[in-house]
This record gives structure tokens, sequence and C-alpha cells, in this order.
């Protein structure tokens, strides 16, 4: 009954939201903020962002027995789930992604049958995914990317699966055949085959213009990503439809509580009811994870507040609230933390980093962020503001709509991408190299020290912008991951210690990487531990072939002779020796030099061209 449901959250708010939750004894469950009743029983919790922290014991939530939604997503909750959330079979929606839970994937998952929505992305949940995932027969929402869990994705098959994400994991092997119609950026970051990844090893590729997404062929004339297509479309219709009817019956009960509670209440009621809306909504959006809320913010509005603290020039158009109601998604996780694409409610778009691992005192992060803050240059990605609290720390950037160099070079390579040209290439190479030329330029020490494909952003093609300028500062160049480890100078893996000249030596792998076309990582896979300088090197040594460069390349035989020069400053700036490497002032004129001399040869060669035809 409820007061049953009253004692079981009473039970999880001391052990998890002792200062986060300012729950009234003395007034009905159903009054206390998050907490949604029906027909006198508890059906629904949704604390996002509200500072929940530490693990939920046993003998809490598994007793509320009517619960169809929980959303405790965004908060610092850790440990493995309560196993006695088993208990809990009417639950239809369970949102607990960007929390710190560990522990296997729960083998009593498969037991909630009624799950339309399961989101467990952004924790550490390890071990396999259960095949018994099977008995979810309505489930419609999968998310458990940014996880450690291993093994091989098990033959899903899941009439209802409209959004599956298992990115950045630590799966491998082949995707189930019924799964591969779903995009490849529901498998990325692992070494996976077949579907949207390509066929694996022995597999026949599928027949050209399929998009490789529809193993069963047949005659149709709708690929399976069409097909996929119109379908999640038709669903999202429906949901946007039920959320907007929600919505109004809401507003209307709301308006009616309003009226009849005393003016004098602490919480104002209408962000409550936007956070509410927002997670409805959570489950209609295309990746459903949403930006990071602050924890010592009370979502009611209660308690001291912290701000968003603006940098200099940032027009400050939106606050910490418009934030937490934006509508977001998971845009990567990198080495400092997680960033998310946020659409404010005003439509201003803006891309939130949710730092990991930085536990500086207040002072000295400002002091670090307001460095960041400093350097303004049209080559570097605009830092807009910042929030810092003890448990969460964001920065705010301007949105690059044009993603990273790394998906613009590696992305659906094969299905219908365009091809990047030789010009769209020189001009981003020459953007992202004026712009760490401009932060060697702020002193003599100052180095941007993690230069790498995924950090050179696009405005649009020829608007190349570096990202995360000054972060390596603020938590320290000691994170080792394979996605740096292609990029970082042989001296700052013995070291550890960043400098301008090993940016020097990271931007050269990112000139062969615009040359070859290939990844550094998987050049580091592929090609038994060599990685991308030393491939080239060795390429190049035999004679100077066309055969290291991109196919996509192959086109432009008019600027042979500049993809040489590219190459060989790309040879340069990798030397082993950091005092071999030029400076970056020397690299930004060679590629002017470059550039100069494309332009010329591309001209005469289109004169040929047209004296020829005359
Ligand atoms: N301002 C932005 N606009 C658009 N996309 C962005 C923005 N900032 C980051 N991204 C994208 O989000 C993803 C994650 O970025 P993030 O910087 O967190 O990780 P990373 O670049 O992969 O690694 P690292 O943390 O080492 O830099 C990347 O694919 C990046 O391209």
């Amino acid at each position: 009954d409820l007061a049953g449901d009253g004692i079981a959250l009473m039970a999880f708010r001391s052990a998890v939201g002792k200062s986060a939750l300012s729950w009234n004894a003395s007034v009905s469950p159903c009054q206390w903020p998050g907490v949604g009743c029906e027909r006198n029983r508890v059906v629904s919790l949704r604390l996002p962002g509200t500072g929940l922290i530490g693990q939920i014991p046993v003998g809490t939530l598994g007793n509320l027995s009517d619960v169809h939604t929980l959303s405790l997503r965004l908060n610092a909750l850790s440990g493995s789930l309560p196993t006695d959330l088993a208990r809990c079979t009417q639950l239809r929606n369970l949102y607990l992604q960007g929390n710190r839970f560990s522990g296997e994937v729960p083998a009593f998952l498969p037991s909630l049958s009624c799950l339309v929505r399961l989101d467990l992305a952004d924790n550490n949940f390890s071990g396999s995914i259960p095949p018994a995932l099977n008995n979810l027969t309505r489930i419609g929402t999968l998310y458990l990317q940014n996880n450690q869990i291993t093994g091989e994705i098990p033959e899903l098959d899941l009439p209802n699966l409209v959004q599956f994400n298992v990115s950045f994991n630590r799966l491998n092997g082949s995707i189930p055949v019924k799964l591969r119609g779903m995009p490849a950026d529901s498998f990325v970051g692992m070494p996976l085959c077949g579907g949207p990844l390509g066929p694996c090893p022995g597999e026949a590729a599928p027949p050209a213009g399929n998009g490789g997404s529809s193993p069963s062929g047949g005659g149709s004339k709708l690929s399976g990503g069409a097909i996929a297509g119109i379908a999640i479309s038709a669903v999202a219709l429906f949901l946007i439809i039920v959320t907007i009817v929600f919505l109004f019956c809401r507003q209307k009960t709301d308006a009616m509580a309003t009226k009849s509670m005393d003016t004098g209440a602490a919480k104002p009621p209408e962000v409550e009811v936007a956070l509410t809306d927002k997670r409805v909504v959570d489950g209609v959006g295309a990746k459903g994870a949403a930006v990071a809320a602050a924890p010592t913010v009370s979502p009611a509005g209660t308690g001291s507040k912290k701000q968003l603290v603006f940098l200099r020039n940032a027009p400050r158009v939106y606050d910490l609230e418009d934030l937490l109601r934006a509508s977001a998604e998971v845009l990567g996780k990198g080495t400092f933390g997680t960033a998310y694409k946020a659409v404010l409610e005003t439509g201003l778009v803006v891309a939130v980093k949710r730092l990991r691992d930085v536990n500086m005192p207040e002072k000295e992060f400002k002091e670090k962020i307001d460095d960041i803050g400093m350097m303004d240059h049209p080559n570097l990605v605009p830092l807009q503001s910042y929030y810092h609290s003890n448990d969460e720390k964001l920065l705010v950037y301007d949105y690059m709509p044009l993603g990273s160099l790394s998906s613009l070079l590696h992305g659906n390579r094969g299905s219908g991408r365009t091809p990047l040209s030789w010009e769209t290439r020189t001009s981003i190479a020459m953007a992202a190299a004026r712009g760490i030329e401009y932060i060697h330029s702020t002193s003599r020490t100052a180095s941007h020290g993690n230069i790498k494909s995924s950090n050179i952003l696009l405005a649009d093609t020829f608007d190349a912008r570096v990202s995360d300028h000054g972060l390596a500062h603020l938590v320290g160049a000691s994170a080792t991951s394979n996605r740096i480890a292609g990029y970082r100078a042989p001296e700052v893996t013995d070291t550890r210690r960043i400098s301008q000249k090993a940016d020097v030596y990271s931007f050269g792998v990112v000139l062969l990487e615009l040359l070859t076309g290939k990844a550094p990582a998987q050049a580091l896979l592929n090609e038994d531990g060599v990685d991308l300088p030393r491939w080239v090197q060795s390429v190049v040594r035999e004679e100077w072939t066309s055969e290291v460069f991109d196919l996509e390349l192959l086109r432009y035989q008019s600027v042979e002779d500049e993809m040489v020069q590219m190459l060989q400053l790309g040879v340069n700036c990798t030397a082993q020796y950091p005092d071999r490497r030029p400076a970056m002032s020397v690299v930004v004129s060679t590629i002017e030099e470059i550039q100069r001399s494309s332009i010329a040869a591309r001209r005469k060669d289109q004169q040929q061209v047209f004296d020829d035809d005359r």
C-alpha cells in the first residue's frame, strides 16, 4: 500500500539521497518531488540529475511493486543494481543512464517482461549481454552503450525494437542477423563485423546499393534501412502525439493543483513539470540520453544555487536550468568524459562536456578554465560557459554541426558517402594547423596535448576548428587509450610530458590520416602493431608510390606533386626525435605553400581540359 511505498522511498532516500531529496515525512509520498501516484500507489519515480550518490540497497525500490517508470539517470549511483528490482514486474521505463553502476548486466532484467524502454548507457556495467533479453518482447529501446560489456552480441530477436545501441563496449564477433538493419553508430568503437560495419571475414559482401543492411534481400524495392526509417518515423510520430496529449492533460491538472496550493509553497511547480516533460520526451529523442544535471542544484529551485559561469565574449542566453531542460543526445565518450549535444528550448544547440575524474579545487579549476577562455581564434572551438560543483563539472561549447574530421574521414566508408576532396582536406589541414599554431603562440610552453582527428571539428567543411584545448592540463596527460595511442609522440609515451613538439607529432599523424584515409588506431590493429607513421615510411621508402594515398584521392592526378609534398610534411612532423620536427609556424607556411601550388595546378589542369575540348 501507499504507506509501504513511503517507507521504501524513505529507506531509498536515507541510502542515496539524504542531502539531495527534500521529502517531508508529514505529507503523503505522492506529494514528494519526483514521486508520481495512481490509485493511491507509487507508480513513478523520476529523479534525474538530483545528486543521488552511492549504492541502492535491497529492500528499497524493490518494494515499489506498482512502479512503471523509474528514472534515476545522470546521478552518481554506484555498485550493482539491487536484485529485488526483479520484483518490480510492472516496470515499463527504466532509465539509469549516466551513473556509475557496475557489476554484471543484471540477470533479472529479462524477467521484467513489461519493459518498453531500458537505458543503461554511460555506466560501468560488465559481463555479457544475457541472451534471455529475448523475453522482453515489448522492448522498443535498448541502450547499453558506453559500458564495459564483453563477449559477443547474442542472437536478439525483438520484434518491437526500434532504438538499439551497444557502441563503446568491449564486445566482439559478428552482429546478429536480426540487428543488422540498425545503423553503424549502434555498434562503433569495437572490433565487430557484419551488417552496417561491412561483411565479416569469409562472408560475401552485400549486393551494391543495399546499404548492407538487409540480409533477407529478396525482391523488395525498399532497403532494410528505408523500412526501418519508416517504422522509426511512425513510432516517433505516435510517441510525439501521445506526449502532446499527455502534456496537455498534465498542464490542466497542474493548473488545477497550483490553484489549490498554498501560494507560499517553496517549490515552483513549473520547474518540476518541465523536468517531467523532458523525461517523457526522452523516450522519443533520437538517442534518448540526456545532458548532465548539476546535483547541487535542486530542480525544485531550493537551496543555495550554483550557476553557470560564462566566459568573456559568450552570449548569456541560457542558464543552468535551460541546460537541464534541453533535450540531449550522447555524441561520444572521450578521455575526459562524455560529450552531449543539447538542444535548448529556444532552439539553440550547444555541446556539453561532462568531465570525469577532475578532482581539483574550484579555484584552481576556475583559473585553468579562465586560461582556456582567454584563447580566442577562428580555428578553435569556443568555450561558452562552465559549471563546477564537487560532483559535477560541465563545459559548454559551440556545437559543430558537421562533427569531427575522424567521422568525416572514416564514417560510412563505401555506402553512398561523399568523398572528401583534396581541396577540403588541405583546407582542414590548414585550419587545424593555424589553430594549433595559435595555441603555441600564446606562450613558449603552451601546448594542446591531445591533437587527433576526433578533436578537429567542422562548422562547415572548410571551417575546421580544434577542440578540447586546455583539457589535457585540466586532467593531466596520463589518460591512456588505444585511440590516443596512435597519435602520441614516442617521448610522451615514455615521459608522459606534453609539449609543442609532441603536438607537431600528433598533427603529423592527422596529416597522414588525411592523406591515407587510414585511422591510426586501425593501422595499429591491422598492421601487427606498426603505427601509421611507420607504415607510411615503410611504403614510401620502397618508392614514392601512390599506394599510400586514400583511394578517394586517386582522381586528383594534377596535384600529385602537392600530395607528395604534404606526405613529406607528415613524415617530417612524425620524426622520432622532437628536435627533428618542424615548428608549427613552419608547418603552417608549408601547408600554405602546398595549397597555393595545388590551386595553380588545378587551374592549369582545367585550362588544359578546356583547350582540349575546343
Ligand atoms: N563542440 C562539439 N560539436 C560537435 N561535436 C562535438 C563537439 N565536441 C565534441 N564532439 C564530438 O563528440 C564526440 C566525443 O567527444 P570528446 O571530445 O568527448 O571525445 P574524443 O574527442 O573522442 O576524445 P577526447 O576526450 O580524448 O578528446 C566526438 O566524436 C566529437 O567529435
